[in-house]
């Protein structure tokens, strides 16, 4: 992965709208034991409104884990995920109301056309009638899928099937993403595209996006949270985690061999 040219700044000028102290994404002593074998041990963070977060780390960190637990999609062996102040264990369909969540594959329909998709996730959210086909054209033209609408997701490119997964997560307008890679397997006009759509996204919403790509930090995030070996073991700005080293590279390596820094 390259360095940063030196004449650019190091760290993204992006500052979202109105960030205050409301918790909005929060992690309480989250674990995620298969067998002996911790995905997510003990991992406590909350992401305040207004922020847009990187979820950071390796392969194999416990960064899908870490956001299923955090969605409802697992449930935890100890801990407590909360959305919007929702216990997701107890109040999981209030939480789920003000989330929208892009899962790490995209969606997984390969038969359904985009339309279908969105028409039967809509339905399930309680919408339907106009209300619902507004929802649809304002979603499909944020992620550019008007081209593809009726054909079925898995005949298309894994470029539009992220675009697609990225349209039912922003469908019912949730206050609260969590992307679990949203620019992975993109050409790099796509990743462009995907990137804009979160920066836009990120001036009304509070996002947490999962990534292995340094850039992708610089470009959109304001808080950089960094797990390895399911631990989170950097807590910061990506100003911080920059923060007397050569480049984020040299940083990203150090903590992935075990430093510790929250
Ligand atoms: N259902 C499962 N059963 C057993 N082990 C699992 C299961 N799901 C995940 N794991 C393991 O948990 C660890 C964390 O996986 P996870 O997918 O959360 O990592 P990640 O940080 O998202 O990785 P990547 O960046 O490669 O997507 C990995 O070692 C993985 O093999």
């Amino acid at each position: 992965m390259s360095s940063l040219p030196t004449d650019r700044p190091r760290v993204a000028e992006f500052v979202p709208v109105e960030r205050t102290d409301e918790p909005m994404i929060e992690a309480i002593g989250l674990s995620k034991y298969y067998g002996n074998f911790a995905a997510s041990r003990d991992v406590t963070f909350s992401i305040n409104k207004g922020e847009v977060a990187a979820f950071l780390g390796p392969n194999g960190a416990g960064k899908s884990t870490t956001m299923k637990l955090l969605t409802g999609y697992l449930a935890p062996s100890a801990g407590t995920a909360k959305i919007a102040g929702f216990n997701m264990g107890t109040e999981r369909l209030l939480g789920a109301e003000r989330l929208g969540y892009l899962p790490e594959n995209g969606p997984l329909y390969p038969d359904m056309s985009p339309r279908s998709l969105l028409t039967f996730f809509g339905n399930a959210r309680g919408m339907a009638g106009m209300e619902l086909r507004k929802r649809i054209e304002e979603v499909v033209s944020r992620c550019h899928l008007e081209a593809v609408i009726g054909k079925p997701i898995g005949k298309l490119s894994k470029g539009y099937r992220q675009r697609v997964g990225m349209a039912q997560a922003l469908l019912h307008n949730p206050d609260v993403l969590i992307l679990d890679e949203p620019t992975a397997g993109l050409d790099p006009n796509q990743i462009r595209e995907v990137r804009k759509l979160i920066r836009e996204l990120g001036e009304t919403k509070t996002i947490l996006l999962s990534t292995h790509i340094l850039q992708e930090v610089e470009a959109m995030c304001n808080r950089v949270l960094f797990i390895n070996e399911g631990r989170l073991v950097f807590d910061g700005t990506p100003q911080e985690l920059a923060a007397d080293q050569a480049d984020f590279d040299d940083r990203f390596h150090e903590l992935s061999r075990g430093a510790r820094r929250t």
